[in-house]
């Protein structure tokens, strides 16, 4: 049963290391990560950041599939063990033959091997789940509310299907599996059952497939809170290696870290060795009462944004805040919620608080998941116990 723990497990520990004064010029760093196309994409992406900081240093990129990318056919919710895109490459970081491997956040447990660190997380990508309608209804219907009765939704995690069924229990909902092309093509085939799929913005948007998003969900716009880590890039490496923790002490940032801390603390509290439909959304806001654009999910109008920062817009309708990243004075609003499978029964909560450091995110998930057990949550997560498997929210892509 997922008990909640007395006290934080900081397991991410990401500010232990201890980092020297300096590295020795031109080495040659092995940098792991899957083989499909996003996975390569998101590994260039921090390698020139990687390269842009460090130009006397080379980065290999080492791509390999595992576990989880060779069987495309179980539902990722029957597995039974979470480190199903991880644990290979683990193995070779833990031999020395990898430095660092990049992740998609969200697909790293929450506990990770002893000797392995969190070593960074870069700028988090947009954390929102996206509907993407199939194209030949497209011109007709623009929203879930809008589809007909009985249309078949494809998700490919239980807190996605969840939390729609309890917005839109007029559809169907169905698994649909496989990296994010083969989901479009999925969606795309005219004989295809979707009419409809739920994916992750940040996924679309790397593969520059922005333009296929129908409409961006959120909690304001179809009750969908993302995955803990979702839209984040984070960096396992060896506890011990203090010339890649100086490495990637340049290419951090410092508020996504911290909101990500605090989403991960609070899926470890819940999770107590079993499994959580979860859903978060974390959102920087300044104490004048304006919103941060950094996690933007819409909730200032994007031309107040432009008139108090003059910051430029993006294509998302969201404003790029890089001057912001690293202004901590703000708060953290964190957004929570557990549903249980049907989406009958859920526990809320949206509080906020002001992180002065890494340990104060931890703590705060640690908080945030205590009073969504005082609203019910260890009472869905019981229902939930018996489904045995990761929730799956892991994987593909
Ligand atoms: N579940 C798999 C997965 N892992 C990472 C992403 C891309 C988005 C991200 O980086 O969070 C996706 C696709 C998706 O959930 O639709």
């Amino acid at each position: 049963m997922a008990g909640l723990q007395d006290a934080p497990m900081v397991t991410d520990n990401i500010t232990e290391t201890s980092v020297p004064a300096s590295t020795p010029a031109k080495q040659t760093f092995h940098v792991g990560t899957r083989q499909s196309l996003l996975a390569r994409v998101q590994a260039d992406e921090v390698v020139k950041a990687l390269k842009a900081a460090w130009p006397d240093h080379t980065f290999e990129i080492h791509a390999m599939s595992t576990t989880g990318d060779n069987n495309q056919k179980t539902a990722l919710h029957k597995f039974n063990e979470k480190a199903l895109w991880t644990q290979e490459l683990e193995v070779l970081l833990q031999n020395r033959e990898l430095d660092l491997i990049v992740h998609s956040l969200k697909d790293m447990p929450t506990q990770l091997p002893v000797d392995l660190i969190l070593g960074c997380v870069t700028k988090r990508e947009d954390p929102r789940d996206a509907l993407v309608i199939k194209p030949t209804l497209a011109g007709k219907y623009k929203s879930l509310a809008e589809l007909p009765e009985g249309s078949v939704i494809g998700t490919s995690s239980l807190r996605r299907t969840a939390q729609l069924k309890r917005h839109y229990p007029h559809l169907s909902y169905a698994d649909v599996r496989g990296n994010i092309g083969t989901r479009l093509a999925k969606l795309d085939n005219p004989d295809g059952e979707y009419s409809a799929i739920v994916i992750a913005v940040a996924g679309l948007e790397r593969l520059g497939l922005g333009k296929r998003i129908t409409t961006f969900l959120s909690k304001n716009n179809g009750g969908m809170l993302h995955a803990v880590g979702q839209g984040a890039l984070g960096i396992e490496s060896r506890k011990d290696d203090t010339r890649v923790a100086e490495l990637l002490a340049k290419i951090g940032c410092e508020r996504t870290t911290r909101a990500a801390l605090a989403e991960r603390s609070l899926m470890r509290t819940l999770e107590g060795g079993c499994s959580v439909p979860i859903g978060v959304e974390t959102e920087w806001v300044s104490r004048k009462g304006i919103l941060d654009p950094d996690v933007g999910l819409g909730v200032k109008p994007a031309e107040e944004y432009h008139k108090l920062t003059g910051v430029a817009e993006t294509g998302l309708g969201r404003k790029t805040a890089e001057e912001k990243t690293d202004d901590l004075t703000d708060e953290l609003i964190m957004r929570a919620i557990v549903v249980s499978l049907d989406g009958q029964e859920t526990a809320e909560v949206e509080t906020r608080k002001r992180l002065m450091n890494q340990e104060d995110a931890d703590e705060f998930g640690w908080e945030v998941a205590k009073q969504l057990v005082a609203k019910g949550a260890d009472k869905i997560l019981k229902g939930i116990t018996l489904n045995r498997g990761i929730i799956a929210e892991q994987g593909d892509a």
